[in-house]
């Protein structure tokens, strides 16, 4: 039997960087808030997916009004965010009450497609995490104060979401105290000593961090 799949879609930041008023889950991209795009890509992948939706509390009225506005109806478990993406990411996983395999998502990468989001599953499934990621384009150099190294390029992969467990590990790994080095799931799995398998994401799964990755966005929509 194939084990139940989760996603956890976090979308309970506030977008400073990209200097926006309403939050920039919420804003539209080829005529659709951004955070559903990213909610259909996962039904595209599949109907039968357990969505939990990561918001902070004050912003599930305006979540209720854009789903009436936009006629969007596809069920979604709700949750409050926290103060953190560490903090929204563990509110998710308690929502999940059983074991399975759970997709992590940024709420604000609207772009993954569902061969990236099946690719993750199947890995996971094989070697209990799998995390997308991409390789380098640019040469990297390390700087330190006054001095800066070229480094070997190939050593190096950006890393991006969906980066997919079986529950039980990351439920257990999230039980450690909340550190400034967490940046993303990986980084919490890694520090309770779990092994962290890469697989081929897609230079299209842009998050949406500042404003010029609006414009990207929308040109990578209109494909
Ligand atoms: N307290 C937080 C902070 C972030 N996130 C989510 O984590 C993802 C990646 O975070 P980031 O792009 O940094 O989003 P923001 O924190 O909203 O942006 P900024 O850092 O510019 O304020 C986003 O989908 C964001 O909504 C979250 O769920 N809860
Ligand atoms: C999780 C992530 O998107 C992987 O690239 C990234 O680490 C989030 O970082 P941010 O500082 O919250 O933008």
């Amino acid at each position: 039997m194939n084990a139940t799949e989760y996603a956890i879609i976090v979308a309970g930041g506030k977008g400073t960087r990209i200097k926006s008023k309403l939050p920039k889950q919420f804003l539209e991209l080829s005529g659709l808030p951004i955070l559903m795009h990213t909610l259909q890509a996962f039904y595209r992948y599949s109907s039968s997916i357990k969505i939990i939706l990561v918001l902070p509390q004050d912003d599930f009225e305006t979540w209720e009004a854009l789903c009436k506005k936009y006629n969007f109806t596809q069920p979604v478990i709700l949750q409050k965010g926290g103060e953190s993406r560490f903090q929204s990411v563990k509110n998710g996983l308690d929502k999940i009450e059983g074991g399975g395999l759970v997709a992590i998502h940024d709420g604000v990468r609207p772009l993954v497609s569902e061969d990236i989001i099946g690719a993750s599953f199947r890995l996971a499934a094989v070697h209990q995490c799998a995390v997308a990621s991409v390789r380098l384009k640019d040469s990297i150099r390390m700087t330190d104060q006054d001095t800066t190294k070229a480094m070997d390029r190939s050593k190096f992969r950006l890393i991006q979401t969906p980066q997919t467990f079986q529950v039980d590990l990351i439920k257990k790994a999230y039980e450690v105290k909340e550190d400034p080095n967490f940046t993303d799931d990986a980084s919490v799995a890694e520090f309770s000593g779990h092994r962290i398998s890469l697989f081929e994401g897609s230079y299209e799964n842009i998050k949406i961090t500042t404003p010029e990755d609006l414009v990207v966005a929308e040109a990578l929509m209109a494909k």
